[in-house]
């Protein structure tokens, strides 16, 4: 058994050829479908005939059984080393290529090589325990313990050593793009390079990291300088236009002459613009089209809950909580989430990633996740002039409630959606789509390093 085998323990995966079997335990029922998947693969082959045919199968998958069976053990395949560990090599993850630095009028193309530096390969670290495998679920103690225990996955991997390293870089990004310039040690402090080795358990490569790295700083940068930190800039009024333009510096539209040239300048001189082109850039060098298409999307339209805050803020009301979390559930890190094929070198196919019931399963964790960081952040945003929405405080209002009770009650309902994501992963788990059963694994680790980051990352100290 290699080290790696060592350290997951019986039943934390296998290092078996995965692909194509499916995984998990299951029922009668789900036998049939997965055979009758089996002999659906065995049809016609040929570009969008594997996905289709999955879709198809994926109609007769049984719901789950009534009585809860123990959590499928995900024996995803052993994530090969699909990138050597040298940053400035881009590199394909599979046929539908990035796009090259070809397109010189996009200005938001894949960043030419040599904008990347070369560093020394991150040393070997004796904590690593990258790869794809479930360490399972468990019930969490997380603050100050008092609370009780968020149920959420187990952190597949820690590793300080190579989370300095992508932080390090991150942190040179950020003083070349102009992000949080006057407090970069608060911002190598947040440690958004940690969260994403953390949350990327899959990925040993720095670059990939580095890339989720950015692009979650420049998505919190964005909603720190324009959504929610007053003292940064933030003034609800100006919100919707901010967010339409930088909708343009992650997508620029065709060209409109001296109106666009307008439009870059526009972004050159503003930091927040800056950073969110630049990752775009970065994500171009690692994803497909429709990957790429499917983060911007998701990014913008978590904008719009973005602006329904703003108007709340603006009016100086506090919504129902029904109605936060309505803007919430599209605005948490499910969009976050929408990074883990990418940084992992695969392509979930778009059909299978916007599949109704993988979708649901991938809104669950994301919205788990954000009550996460609801939990973490009551105090810091009820500090600013003009108070975040935030469940815990909108539970206390509505209720009439203590704060703890408030508390109490987000715990409850991060807890249910993450029993819903594990009831999701299951149902979906007789699906042999290795890049499914990846992706889903991928979803499951990234609400354990998010758990992980926030009772440690300074910004909710
Ligand atoms: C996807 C992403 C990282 C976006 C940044 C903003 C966002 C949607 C969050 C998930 C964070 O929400 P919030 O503004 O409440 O976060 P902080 O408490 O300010 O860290």
């Amino acid at each position: 058994m290699d080290e790696r085998s060592a350290a997951r323990g019986p039943g934390c995966g296998t290092d078996g050829p995965a692909r194509g079997t499916g995984a998990g335990a299951r029922t009668a029922d789900g036998d049939a479908a997965a055979e009758r998947v089996r002999r659906l693969l065995s049809g016609p082959t040929g570009p969008g005939t594997s996905a289709a045919r999955l879709l198809d199968a994926l109609r007769t998958v049984p719901p789950p059984p009534e009585t809860a069976a123990p959590p499928a053990p995900l024996d995803g395949t052993e994530a090969p080393s699909e990138r050597e560990p040298d940053a400035d090599a881009p590199e394909a993850p599979d046929a539908q290529a990035p796009q090259d630095a070809r397109d010189a009028q996009d200005p938001c193309a894949a960043e030419p090589e040599a904008a990347v530096p070369v560093l020394p390969t991150p040393l070997p670290s004796p904590t690593r325990k990258g790869g794809h495998f479930s360490p399972g679920y468990a019930e969490r103690e997380w603050g100050d313990g008092s609370y009780p225990p968020l149920y959420c996955p187990l952190t597949a991997r820690i590793d300080d050593d190579l989370a300095l390293v992508v932080n390090d870089r991150l942190v040179e990004w950020a003083g070349e793009v102009g992000i949080y310039a006057d407090q970069m040690d608060k911002f190598r402090n947040t440690g958004f390079g940690r969260l994403a080795v953390l949350a990327h358990p899959e990925a040993d490569d720095v670059d990939p990291l580095l890339l989720a790295a950015k692009m979650n700083a420049a998505w919190w940068a964005c909603d720190d300088y324009y959504a929610d930190e007053t003292d940064l800039g933030a003034v609800p009024t100006q919100l919707p236009p901010r967010l339409a333009l930088v909708m343009s510096a992650m997508d620029p539209p065709p060209d409109a002459g001296k109106y666009t040239v307008q439009v870059e300048e526009a972004v050159e001189s503003d930091p927040v613009l800056r950073a969110l082109r630049s990752a775009t850039g970065h994500l171009k060098r690692h994803a497909g089209p429709s990957q790429v298409m499917r983060i911007l999307n998701t990014t913008f339209q978590m904008y719009v809950s973005w602006t329904a805050y703003a108007a709340w803020r603006h009016l100086g009301e506090l919504p129902p909580v029904w109605r936060y979390l309505a803007a919430r559930q599209h605005d948490s890190f499910y969009t976050s989430m929408t990074l883990i094929d990418v940084v992992g070198g695969y392509q979930l196919d778009a059909n299978l990633f916007y599949e109704p019931r993988v979708h649901r399963a991938v809104m669950q964790a994301g919205t788990a996740s954000v009550i996460v960081n609801d939990l973490h952040s009551v105090e810091r945003e009820a500090a600013d002039d003009l108070p975040d929405c935030n469940v815990v405080l909108l539970i206390a209002e509505e209720e009439g409630c203590a704060l703890e009770d408030a508390v109490r009650a987000a715990v409850a309902m991060h807890n249910d959606f993450v029993r819903g994501f594990e009831d999701s992963q299951r149902e979906l788990a007789s699906l042999p789509s290795a890049e499914l059963q990846r992706f889903l694994l991928g979803v499951q680790s990234w609400m354990a390093g998010c758990l992980e980051w926030h009772g440690a990352s300074d910004r909710y100290k």
